[in-house]
């Protein structure tokens, strides 16, 4: 028996929520836990204070067991599901969501196929990450959400489990599609769902076809064999760009008539005025919110309130769109270090060699910014290319590092290079590309991310979130960036809006062997700031 406590403005809808939220979150609870959550749900007065007991099974309320009696201030009734989640997660003090003890297999009983479980496991998802912890209930009963959490939080398996287990695999129709902002993004993300459901289970304990057939629509990698696939055998499972599925659409070439989910992954990126007309034409003209289940994510969404009324809104989703929104106040992974070097833009190259060498990072994103329109059209080289040669020119071979594989990824590399590229990725290896690569990538052996050119606020995230990608470990992963002393507000600008804190790498140019850093280890302030979680809930009033 476990109980917590939430204040609420307003004594009787308050209590009425309270009972209709607990209620309505044990539902989401799948299995025989749920049964014995509501038998023991009771709600009683006592000075404006609302009191729930809850008794429930251990395996499937665990956070219940640890602490409890908290009080949570409950600003708006409506919104009480959502206050209790992120009380039941803010105040359990757990550090990781391995520590609680619920398995994958115990979060998704009876609504993922034990096939599909199994093979979780065996690629290494035994336990749930946060986001999946609180995010997998509501997308396995059929919620509309917008998954809202950390880089390298865990938010494509939180999406693709539920995708990959409502897929019917010996329907011949595209059932789900999901949206990517660029070819890397996408390749990684069918990646991971051909490991997940694609060919290698065929058969299912009846001896049935269970595994899900996957195609990629990527910008400029359409053939015609494709577009043949796509007529005669449709695959069940699309994951492409906003461009090229809505061509493929407008030409008739692929059919959405049978579309049961739509996720729009990094969907901050899609909100630009030349994607967002797309956007729309996918979401609410070729195919319509209540037919299907509409899923957004990213670890940036700027004025998530006023998305999520807009989605309602524009008929993007459905109007019980919940917005779920994992550790709020911890915008990076806490076990990031932010460091800057301060030097001249002359100096900036042999800098970052200096710094390369010094620490000497098993893996490792160099982040360069791209060239503006006007030095394009100026026949300029692209700076990222200048970088690359350089370390190219100055790493390889002359270094104990002389394994690692440079490797450049921009935007005007041809398409069969760009391929070539995210094979290679992973190991040792050193990229260095713009923002192309900021988003989505998971390479887990990248312990060091470099900003050779300061990015805004919301690019430093993604760039930053290149590293630090073993959601349920901390090792201390390092963020460097190189700025001149006039872009210092820059630096003061990030600490504030990021809540983190920078410390200066200070380094003499004659002497990269005396590289030192200003302050040692210190550890990063997101790491004092309590763990939050918050979800936003809208209903059909609003
Ligand atoms: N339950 C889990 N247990 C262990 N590892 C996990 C689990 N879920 C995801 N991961 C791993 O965490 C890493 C990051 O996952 P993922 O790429 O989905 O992050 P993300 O939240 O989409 O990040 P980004 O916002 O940068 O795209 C991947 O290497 C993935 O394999």
């Amino acid at each position: 028996m476990a109980s917590f406590s939430l204040f609420c403005n307003s004594r009787l809808s308050g209590s009425t929520h309270i009972a209709a939220a607990c209620s309505d979150y044990a539902c989401t609870k799948p299995g025989k836990g749920m049964s014995s959550i509501q038998a023991g749900l009771r709600c009683s007065w006592n000075n404006e204070r609302s009191s729930c007991g809850l008794s429930s099974h251990r395996a499937f309320w665990p956070c219940f067991h640890m602490k409890f009696l908290h009080g949570c201030v409950c600003p708006e009734p409506r919104a009480v599901s959502s206050t209790f989640m992120s009380f039941c997660f803010a105040t359990s003090g757990l550090q990781t969501d391995e520590a609680m003890g619920l398995t994958l297999r115990e979060l998704c009983a009876d609504k993922v196929p034990p096939l599909l479980l199994d093979r979780a496991e065996e690629l290494g998802f035994k336990h749930p990450t946060r986001v999946q912890l609180e995010a997998l209930p509501l997308l396995l009963s059929e919620r509309d959400c917008i998954l809202h959490s950390q880089t390298g939080s865990g938010k494509t398996l939180t999406y693709l489990l539920p995708v990959l287990a409502k897929i019917s695999p010996r329907r011949a129709a595209v059932q789900a599609i999901v949206v990517v902002p660029t070819r890397e993004l996408g390749m990684q993300i069918a990646r991971v769902a051909r490991k997940l459901g694609g060919r290698g289970f065929e058969l299912d304990l009846q001896k049935r076809k269970s595994s899900v057939s996957i195609m990629t629509l990527l910008d400029g990698g359409m053939s015609t064999r494709q577009k043949k696939w796509l007529k005669a055998e449709p695959p069940q499972l699309i994951v492409g760009t906003l461009g090229c599925i809505c061509r493929m659409i407008e030409t008739k070439n692929l059919k959405v008539n049978a579309v049961a989910t739509i996720i729009v992954d990094e969907v901050d990126t899609s909100l630009h005025s030349a994607t967002q007309k797309l956007l729309e034409k996918l979401l609410a003209v070729y195919t319509l919110p209540d037919q299907r289940q509409t899923i957004f994510a990213s670890a940036t969404i700027a004025q998530h309130h006023r998305f999520l009324q807009d989605c309602i809104q524009r008929k993007w989703a459905k109007a019980n769109l919940v917005h779920v929104h994992s550790q709020p106040a911890e915008k990076m992974p806490s076990n990031i270090l932010h460091h800057y070097v301060l030097c001249s833009s002359e100096q900036k190259l042999e800098a970052l060699h200096a710094v390369l060498c010094s620490d000497a990072p098993h893996a490792a994103f160099i982040f360069v910014n791209e060239l503006s329109e006007k030095a394009k059209t100026a026949g300029s080289k692209p700076s990222v290319t200048a970088v690359h040669d350089y370390i190219c020119k100055e790493l390889i071979g002359v270094s104990a590092n002389q394994e690692w594989d440079v490797l450049l990824l921009e935007e005007d590399t041809n398409v069969d290079e760009r391929s070539a590229t995210f094979t290679k990725l992973g190991g040792r290896c050193l990229l260095i590309a713009t923002d192309l690569a900021a988003r989505g990538l998971d390479v887990p052996e990248v312990t060091h991310v470099y900003n050779f050119d300061l990015p805004t606020a919301a690019s430093y995230i993604h760039r930053a979130g290149r590293t630090a990608r073993r959601p349920l470990k901390s090792e201390i992963c390092t963020v460097t960036s190189f700025i001149s002393s006039k872009e210092l507000f820059i630096i003061n600008r990030l600490e504030n809006e990021l809540s983190c804190k920078f410390s200066e790498f200070k380094f003499s140019l004659n002497t990269h062997e005396h590289w030192h850093p200003g302050v040692d280890s210190v550890p990063p302030c997101t790491a004092d700031i309590p763990s939050q979680s918050s979800m936003t809930i809208c209903n059909d009033k609003g």
